[in-house]
């Protein structure tokens, strides 16, 4: 199993190139399921999630030709609507193949994705919508079996905000019958890029980016051509890491009107931002601020980012509070950042922060994707070695980290 080995104390210095978004990616691979036609993507990231995703799509029948961050996807013979338990267990995107399936073929069977790590994640309201659209479900043996000889539009209002609920049944609303309400849609950019992929391939959808998506349905979907989105949680990511080491980057590729309050955060913790076109300059200087936030859907304080921002708060001049109000269990960082000397306690969904001059290194364990990259900018702020295992988690979202990193100057190797 791969590691991560840092040794902090580095300033960072120089340009990184954000990926395209991992959350952007995966529900637009699936459309590849909804047309005969080719879809052609570009800016698709490097990620194990979207090797597992194209695998996953590949055993429908759906052709993929990759070159780098270029797919080709043709679903003119898809023949297998399934999506196996081997697979889907690794990866709880998967879900998104049920309602393209399903809205072209009249049937699908997609293992239940289970919890994970950082919650239970049930998938009741991608089910809810897709029966209000008339499809007959049943759940059996750990599988999801659905059926519908035609998906009819229908007005849906889901019980919670959900990213992959809206993105599911939006790609089956585009070829129901009639005209399909999403109320209480979710608003994150990655919605919006899936949406603007569907328009390009046909499909009619008024209020992209509201909260009130309305979707006329057509016969059938035609191939268009599209770029993924940059990666914001990404982008963050590595402003959080200036924020912790200081120093001088500039990212590239990044989109800064898609952004959240993470930015305003950014600034709040004293990072200098230069924000214009697709580059942000991020300068620091001296010790990050403290900053207390609680984490809710876009375009609030993104849930992506609160392992990241705490790891920044564990070396500020200052105390801070962190709620995470989307997931119930996304602090397991917490007891691993205290191993390299941090002061934090938790009560509930809420997360005390004491920070502290100075981090020490340690071996830790990453739990989930972005408790990961927090170890990694924790470790990066640390004296001494930090050891990271189980880093199969961060190269689940992040592109080649340590090699985006080391070109800035981080002291970071992967121990195979
Ligand atoms: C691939 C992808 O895009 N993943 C993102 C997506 O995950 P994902 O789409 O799985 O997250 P959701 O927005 O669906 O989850 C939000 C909350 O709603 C609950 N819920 C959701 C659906 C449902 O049917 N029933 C239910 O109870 C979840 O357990 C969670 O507490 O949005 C999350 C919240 O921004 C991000 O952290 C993930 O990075
Ligand atoms: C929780 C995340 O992803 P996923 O929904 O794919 O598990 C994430 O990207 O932080």
């Amino acid at each position: 199993m791969d590691k991560l080995q840092i040794v902090g104390g580095k300033r960072l210095q120089g340009d990184i190139s954000v990926s395209g978004a991992k959350n952007a990616a995966l529900p637009i691979l699936c459309a590849g399921l909804l047309t005969a036609g080719d879809l052609h993507l570009s800016n698709v990231p490097r990620l194990h999630d979207v090797r597992t995703m194209l695998k996953l799509l590949e055993k429908t029948g759906l052709k993929v030709t990759q070159d780098d961050e270029k797919v080709t996807m043709n679903g003119s013979a898809i023949d297998t609507l399934e999506a196996p338990y081997e697979l889907v267990k690794t990866m709880r995107a998967s879900i998104l193949v049920l309602g393209p399936l399903l809205a072209r073929f009249g049937e699908a069977k997609v293992s239940l994705p289970g919890g994970c790590a950082i919650g239970s994640r049930p998938v009741d309201q991608h089910i809810k919508g897709l029966r209000a659209m008339g499809a007959e479900i049943t759940i059996e043996g750990g599988y999801i079996y659905a059926k519908a000889k035609k998906l009819k539009g229908a007005r849906i209002h889901t019980d919670m905000i959900t990213v992959t609920g809206t993105e599911n049944l939006l790609m089956a609303a585009t070829l129901a019958e009639g005209e399909t309400v999403l109320e209480n849609a979710a608003r994150e950019p990655e919605v919006t890029d899936l949406a603007n992929l569907l328009v390009a391939m046909g499909a009619k959808i008024e209020g992209i980016g509201t909260d009130r998506l309305v979707i006329q349905g057509v016969a059938e979907l035609h191939g268009a051509q599209h770029a993924v989105i940059s990666d914001r949680i990404e982008a963050a990511t590595f402003l959080c890491a200036v924020a912790a080491t200081g120093g001088d980057i500039v990212l590239t590729n990044t989109r800064t009107d898609i952004f959240d309050v993470a930015l305003d955060k950014l600034r709040e913790i004293g990072l200098q931002l230069t924000v214009g076109g697709d580059t942000i300059r991020a300068k620091m200087d001296g010790r990050p601020r403290p900053v207390s936030f609680r984490t809710t859907e876009y375009p609030g304080f993104p849930t992506d980012m609160q392992a990241q921002f705490m790891a920044v708060n564990t070396i500020a001049d200052g105390a801070s509070k962190v709620t995470e109000t989307i997931f119930e269990n996304r602090f397991m960082h917490v007891q691993e950042m205290n191993r390299l000397g941090a002061q934090i306690s938790t009560e509930g969904n809420t997360a005390f922060i004491k920070g502290v001059a100075r981090l020490v290194g340690a071996p830790v364990m990453a739990t989930d994707l972005r408790a990961s990259a927090s170890l990694v900018i924790a470790g990066m702020a640390a004296e001494g070695t930090t050891l990271i295992d189980r880093i199969y988690h961060l190269d689940r979202g992040y592109d080649r980290m340590e090699v985006k990193l080391s070109a800035v100057g981080a002291d970071i190797v992967r121990i195979k």
